[in-house]
């Protein structure tokens, strides 16, 4: 008997039951498995995340799917960016120094940008390991939420699905690329990047300029928005360089290439690999190499040899060894950038920097 003299509709109790179906369907489709796999989410001191091994969708991952959150999360993370530099409150902070002396510098803008990046990332693809310049705060989460729209531009060029086994993915993000250059205001060389290595081997990479909103991305066999420039001076090369971390950089671009050379010292990167390429953004200088002596980390270079690799081009040890992005953070043996060029030929032209004395 029902209390109180209410009766039951049968249509009503189908009607209901049929909602709870759905409620519960929605809750197990994903739509709230990503949030309750940031509550398992391990955050590692120095920066750096890892998830469970395995996809919620059965241990695959789509590449086409990770571009399109790439590319969100670069734009996202890069309005932090402006919105920071913007108000002149940058809490600059050292982190410590390089292993040449140099400030580590992190600001507002890095600590921001890195969390709107990490989260996006984090709740579209939670099974996948995410390395990020930036501590993560496992204290201070949040949800942002992929609406599953897979851009035109993108649709366009990668017209079709890419999965992936997840455990094969490894992410690294650099939230604010050119943190030296942004703290002395020089906007230009400012980027945020997102990469995305499988087995080790970058597949693709976005690099966003959030002061004049330009983002150049690339996928290896897949496409891209940005392509090579016409020609290249092999001979005399441009060659840009780090401009706060340059180490012995010019003694060994013009003892390899003479005095001829022009040396284009450069802050940040991303801004660096973008200088070898047909970029349409006023503010970028342009390049014919880009070589780096010093140590540097995985997620300053990861996007762009991504992204060059995906244009034919390459980046390499001064050695020629490729970069595997997995394990550890850094690599020793400095950079070489080059596109539609004899990369090999440039690489046995460069002196041994240990026999040298130029590291
Ligand atoms: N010797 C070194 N040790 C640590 N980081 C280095 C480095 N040389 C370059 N980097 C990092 O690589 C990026 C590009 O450097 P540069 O502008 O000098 O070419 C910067 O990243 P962040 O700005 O993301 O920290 C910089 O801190
Ligand atoms: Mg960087």
């Amino acid at each position: 008997m029902a209390p109180m003299g209410i009766r039951l509709s049968p249509l009503g109790v189908a009607v209901f039951c049929l909602l709870g179906l759905g409620v519960l369907y929605h809750l197990y489709s994903g739509f709230l498995a990503g949030r309750f796999s940031l509550f398992g989410l391990s955050s590692e001191p120095g920066g750096g995340a890892a998830g469970p091994a395995a996809a919620a969708d059965g241990g695959t991952v789509d590449l086409r799917e990770m571009l399109a959150v790439s590319v969100l999360a670069a734009v996202r993370g890069g309005d932090e960016v402006r919105r920071v530099r913007e108000s002149n409150v940058l809490h600059e902070k050292s982190k410590g120094k390089t292993r040449e002396g140099a400030e580590d510098k992190m600001t507002s803008g890095d600590v921001l940008s890195n969390r709107k990046m990490f989260y996006l990332l984090k709740t579209a693809f939670p099974s996948v390991q995410i390395n990020t310049e930036e501590h993560v705060d496992a204290a201070d989460q949040e949800v942002i939420l992929w609406d599953h729209k897979i851009p035109e531009d993108i649709l366009k060029e990668v017209t079709t699905p890419k999965e992936v086994p997840a455990e094969s993915v490894t992410v690294w993000i650099d939230p604010l690329d050119a943190t030296q250059e942004y703290t002395e205001d020089l906007r230009k060389y400012v980027t945020t990047m997102v990469c995305v290595a499988v087995n080790g081997k970058p597949v693709l990479g976005v690099i966003h300029k959030p002061f004049s909103e330009y983002t150049a991305w690339a996928m290896v066999d897949g496409g891209s928005n940005v392509k090579a420039r016409s020609s290249y001076n092999e001979k005399t090369p441009r060659i840009v360089v780090s401009r706060s971390h340059s180490g012995m950089v010019r003694q060994v671009a013009l003892q390899t290439f003479g005095n001829q050379t022009t040396i284009i010292p450069a802050g940040g990167a991303g801004y660096k690999v973008l200088a070898l390429l047909d970029v349409p953004d006023k503010s970028q200088e342009k390049a014919d190499l880009y070589i780096h002596v010093t140590y540097i980390k995985k997620w300053d270079i990861c996007a762009g040899n991504a992204i060059l690799k995906a244009l034919g081009g390459h980046m390499t040890t001064l050695s020629g060894e490729e970069i595997s992005y997995t394990g550890s953070d850094g690599i020793e043996g400095g950079l070489l950038a080059s596109i539609r060029m004899n990369h090999q030929a440039l690489v046995r032209k460069l002196p041994d920097l240990e026999k040298t004395g130029h590291k």
